[in-house]
């Protein structure tokens, strides 16, 4: 399994980045994680085609994690797609998910294809579904608003993306992961519901993650010398993500 870094900004936008959305690569269908600005254009320079999206996992609403839904919905309509697609989506949500379906009314395209909304409780940790030897989970994020981080297991391996969140005490408490992917709002500082680089540094075992990404990044923040600062410490490699960077598990 595979993912795929298709936007990595924060909120506010970016000179280069499109804002943070991820896609799972796998053999038995792929999975988009939020849904930033140029969805189809990613997946065309990413040569992925869009029937091998099976779903759709909504982190939280804030725009720019879900602003890109629609463009999506409409290009899986002009490639005349037939096969349902699942959007996963915090339960709190599933009220605003319908009023922006009916708001682009998808209905009068119309689709060819079910969209299937699966809710689920951002307060509940648990499985959202299995696809072969890969379990998608969801836990509680530290956000503004109902906000859940995914963890995926495949085969022995665990992924955990932190979506938005202040540093959380259960995805340091995890007894195994080999890639987190994790927001860095901001490069110093403490921060209510968000976490800065120097804040993943200092609050997550980082020496025992073999990967640790940093995404969710605000153009001109000084990463870089954050990184450097702590690399001089003795810590192991965080790496900055970028669009279409690949992560294998
Ligand atoms: O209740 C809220 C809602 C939003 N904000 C601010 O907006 C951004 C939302 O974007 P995210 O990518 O989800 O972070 C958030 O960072 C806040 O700056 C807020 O403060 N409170």
């Amino acid at each position: 399994m595979d993912v795929l870094i298709l936007g990595s900004a924060s909120a506010s936008g970016s000179r280069e980045r499109d804002n943070t959305y991820l896609l799972l690569q796998h053999d038995e269908g792929s999975w988009m994680i939020d849904v930033g600005g140029n969805p189809l254009g990613k997946l065309k320079q990413a040569e992925i085609p869009l029937h091998s999206i099976k779903g759709v996992i909504l982190t939280h609403f804030h725009i720019d994690h879900i602003f890109g839904l629609p463009s999506l919905l409409w290009g899986m309509w002009l490639g005349k797609r037939k096969e349902p697609l699942i959007i996963c989506c915090p339960q709190d949500h599933q009220d605003q998910l319908g009023d922006i379906l009916r708001a682009y009314r998808t209905d009068e395209w119309p689709i060819g294809f079910e969209i299937k909304v699966q809710p689920f409780d951002c307060a509940e940790p648990g499985t959202l579904f299995v696809q072969g030897d890969m379990t998608v989970s969801v836990f509680t994020s530290l956000h503004a608003g109902s906000t859940s981080g995914i963890r995926v297991a495949c085969g022995d391996k665990v992924l955990v993306y932190s979506a938005d969140t202040a540093p959380s005490e259960w995805i340091r408490s995890q007894p195994r992961i080999d890639v987190l992917i994790h927001e860095a709002t901001q490069a110093r500082g403490d921060m209510s519901i968000h976490t800065s680089l120097e804040g993943i540094l200092t609050f997550y075992p980082v020496d025992r993650i073999p990967q640790v990404i940093a995404i969710h990044l605000t153009d001109d923040e000084p990463y870089d010398e954050v990184l450097a600062q702590y690399k001089k410490t003795g810590t192991p490699g965080v790496l900055l993500a970028h669009d279409m960077m690949r992560v294998s598990l």
